[in-house]
């Protein structure tokens, strides 16, 4: 027994990484020192050539693991090289989904659509219990993502059906769930038993790999008669290992147990946190008027926490700019403003997201002694991490140019303008309100001495951060002014002006008629679709609307956001978290699909809540992001710490009921916040499954339109490592002075008489913004 060298070859699926939750046996060996079962990469269909591949990486595996993936096994630019390789090589293979179509219509059997299409919602799995199906109870459930299936009828003599299913909607057929080859190791299952609400996936490869085992282990006229001994801790080599698209961090860390420090300890850093405490103070809407607003020419924000609910809302921030960077993809430039000025433009090699990483890591965080948590004078549960001083602003939708695999800046057709596709203050000034005490503390970023290493990065024209007098001056003049704050008139809300929506109801019917034919045809499982509206609003102060918005529909999300720079207001109330990063580096994500109304009348109002629980279409919805989401932290944790505690949990807003899993991992040690983002990014519950087709696909739907902020994340990317970030949606972005707002939902298989409840799921997003006074045009208006 050893360790078995398997590749993975990816189709751009947003579930593969999940297989490798199923390869996280370990065995002990002589010595009694644990090594795991598998050796393990992941590489894409198109990464190498088929001559490549077969004489450089070919003789170093003993097994493949075909992946899922959009689309149709008999398009080449689908599944590449596969073809071949399972008609010519000699070699165990395992399919999912794709991949088991693939062994299929590659060996004569015929791909049909299949006659209920179903994308995450089980199946009763029967089988013959052979090959890899060995061992499991006669009966048991799996995920099924598919639109297409192979003809039951057509499989060729060499082909066996070993697993197959009945479809509710029709008991006397058979659909072909899982089959093998009658003479060599090749197996395919239809279902995805790396899904989380899959039963037995692990014992599905353990059984592969047994079988693997016993092939290499004896000689016979398959194998050529060459047998090879597997040996315990064997490896793939480094080129191999070189070539896989995760993380080395992430995914060549056996175990990672050892937890992040939070930042830099020793004493001769140039900057470190001083925090000062300000007792009880008045509420954060006057303190923020008072005295943030307007505080820096570069910019100020307020995090929210809005609606006090748990303990991810449990603190706001209220920030000051010490400068501001925007950044452009159409020009590949970051801009530094400080004192509303340009400071600095650089025209990037790179990415943003490689240019932000470097400067949050080398420049913020070996610079910059943060204030231990255990001092922080908190008590945090998991998954609730806590801002200092650092960045906060937003990462634009149109940012996954930059960040999803495959997925290169188009020439040609896409909108242009010349909005930032994110835009960040450097805050070295937050107050914080703990919600849940009243109690106000103030952070301040300090410079131990002449030493100004980020002021000297982006050629400021005052220096970065406080000295101790400042901050000591800062700290009375917040104290005398919570004494007493400037007596009113304040700030009053101003109601929202009147959106019109981009598009009407026959254009976003004809938009989800397109969808679903998309879904039909196999190309996608699941595909946000969004749309947008606008106002012009010349006179109202953004802030009195932004209160008007807080009072109506008050999110755990809640912010304000002002960039003078590029003239940009963002008035927000999600209530969608992306992702954030504890002190203990622990990832949460909190995926929302599935949204109903609240409904005044309280008996409704439980029926719809049971509805949301038990719904098919809603537990699909959201189950199809929740596996795509596992998959995306495969990107930057070890795969044995990806855990779902919370699965398809029904959550009550003002104005909306929400179905809401949470999903956490823990981070690798030396992966950054920012490195984490552009892994995951864009937020998977805005595209859809899987992601890059869906995310192609969607800008044809939306005619190449830019969604911009929206879709995007918000939030801070804190000086000691931390990360909290929301999903923007249910949000305002004001530019000069025209509003933007857009909206949509998820479009499956089985978004029902598509229009009319599309249409609704809409008209939520929008009443999550105007409940009573219904100040938008209706969308068929
Ligand atoms: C697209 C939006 O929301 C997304 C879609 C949801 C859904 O389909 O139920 C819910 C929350 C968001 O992930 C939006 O509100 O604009
Ligand atoms: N999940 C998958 O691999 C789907 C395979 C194929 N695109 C289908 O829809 O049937």
């Amino acid at each position: 027994m050893g360790t078995v060298k398997v590749l993975i070859i990816d189709h751009y699926d947003s579930y593969t990484n999940n297989i490798l939750q199923l390869l996280q046996g370990s065995q002990t060996g002589q010595d009694g020192s644990p090594y795991p079962e598998w050796s393990v990469a992941v590489i894409r269909f198109d990464q190498f050539d088929w001559d490549t591949f077969k004489t450089e990486l070919l003789p170093s595996l003993d097994a493949i693991i075909l992946s899922p993936g959009p689309g149709t096994p008999k398009r080449e630019s689908d599944f590449g090289f596969n073809s071949r390789l399972i008609k010519e090589v000699d070699i165990p293979i395992l399919g999912i989904c794709l991949g088991h179509q693939g062994i299929g219509t590659s060996l004569g059997a015929t791909i049909i659509n299949t006659p209920n299409i179903k994308h995450g919602q089980t199946a009763e799995i029967h089988h013959k219990a052979i090959g890899v199906l060995r061992d499991l109870p006669q009966r048991f459930w799996g995920v099924r993502y598919n639109s297409l299936v192979l003809d039951i009828e057509s499989l060729p003599p060499d082909l066996e059906a070993t697993a197959w299913t009945y479809d509710p909607e029709d008991s006397s057929r058979k659909v072909l769930m899982g089959l093998q080859h009658r003479r060599r190791p090749i197996f395919g299952t239809q279902w995805h038993p790396e899904s989380v609400c899959s039963e037995h996936g692990a014992k599905i490869l353990s059984n592969f790999r047994d079988i693997v085992l016993s092939y290499w282990a004896t000689s016979r006229p398959a194998n050529q008669w060459t047998s090879r001994s597997i040996l315990p801790n064997a490896t793939l080599p480094s080129h191999i290992l070189n070539a896989d698209v995760l993380l080395d961090e992430a995914h060549h860390s056996f175990e990672s147990t050892t937890l992040r420090g939070v930042s830099v300890d020793g004493q001769n850093t140039p900057y470190y946190v001083a925090s000062a405490s300000l007792g009880k103070g008045p509420k954060p809407e006057l303190v923020f008027q008072t005295l943030t607003r307007g505080s820096s020419a570069d910019g100020e924000a307020w995090l929210d926490s809005a609606k006090v609910r748990d303990s991810h809302s449990r603190n706001s921030y209220l920030a000051s700019a010490a400068f501001s960077l925007s950044y452009s993809i159409e020009l590949g430039t970051v801009s530094v403003h400080q004192g509303g000025k340009i400071t600095k433009s650089e025209r990037l090699k790179g990415t943003y997201w490689h240019w932000l990483d470097h400067l949050q890591h080398e420049l913020v965080l070996k610079n910059t002694q943060a204030i231990l948590p255990e001092s922080l004078n908190q008590d945090t549960e998991v998954g609730q991490p806590l801002l200092q001083v650092g960045l906060i602003g937003y990462f634009g939708y149109e940012l996954k140019w930059e960040s999803l695999p495959g997925h290169r800046y188009p020439d040609a057709e896409v909108e242009r303008h010349d909005r930032p596709d994110s835009q960040l203050i450097f805050a070295d000034r937050v107050l914080r309100l703990d919600n849940y005490t009243g109690e106000w503390t103030l952070f301040g970023l300090i410079r131990r001495g002449e030493q100004d290493p980020i002021g000297q990065a982006i050629e400021a024209t005052s220096a970065v951060g406080l000295d101790e007098d400042e901050f000591a001056d800062l700290v009375s003049r917040f104290r005398d002014a919570f004494d007493g704050l400037p007596s009113p008139p304040y700030v009053q809300p101003h109601p929202l002006p009147e959106f019109v929506a981009l598009d009407n109801q026959d254009s976003y019917t004809s938009s989800i008629v397109q969808a679903k034919k998309a879904i039909s045809e196999g190309e996608t499982y699941e595909l946000t679709l969004t749309t947008k509206f606008f106002a012009k609003s010349p006179d109202a102060d953004p802030f009195a609307l932004y209160l008007d918005l807080r009072g109506r529909n008050p999110a755990p999300y809640s912010a304000f956001l002002h960039f003078p720079a590029h003239d940009t207001t963002i008035l927000s109330s999600s209530p969608e978290r992306f992702i954030s990063i504890d002190r203990n580096g622990v990832a949460e994500m909190k995926p929302i699909k599935g949204t109903l109304a609240v409904s005044p009348d309280p008996e409704e109002d439980l029926r719809r809540r049971n509805k949301l629980a038990t719904d098919v279409k809603e537990l699909a919805e959201n189950l199809m992001i929740v596996d795509l989401i596992r998959s995306d932290l495969h990107n930057v944790s070890p795969s044995s710490s990806i855990k779902v505690p919370k699965l398809l949990h029904v959550e009550t807003y003002q104005t909306v009921h929400q179905l809401v899993t949470t999903i956490q991992s823990q981070v690798a040690p030396t992966v950054g916040g920012v490195k984490v983002l552009e892994r995951c990014f864009p937020p998977g519950s805005m595209t859809g499954a899987p992601k890059l087709r869906s995310v192609q696909i969607l800008e044809q739907l939306e005619q190449q339109r830019r969604r911009g902020v929206y879709s995007g994340s918000l939030g801070y990317v804190c000086v000691s490592g931390t990360v909290d970030q929301s999903v923007v949606i249910r949000t305002i972005v004001k530019t000069g002075d025209e509003l933007e707002l857009g909206a949509g939902g998820a479009i499956t298989w089985l978004t029902d008489e598509e229009v009319v409840e599309t249409s609704l799921e809409l008209k939520d997003a929008r009443l999550a913004l105007d409940h009573e006074q219904k100040h938008y045009t209706a969308l068929s208006a």
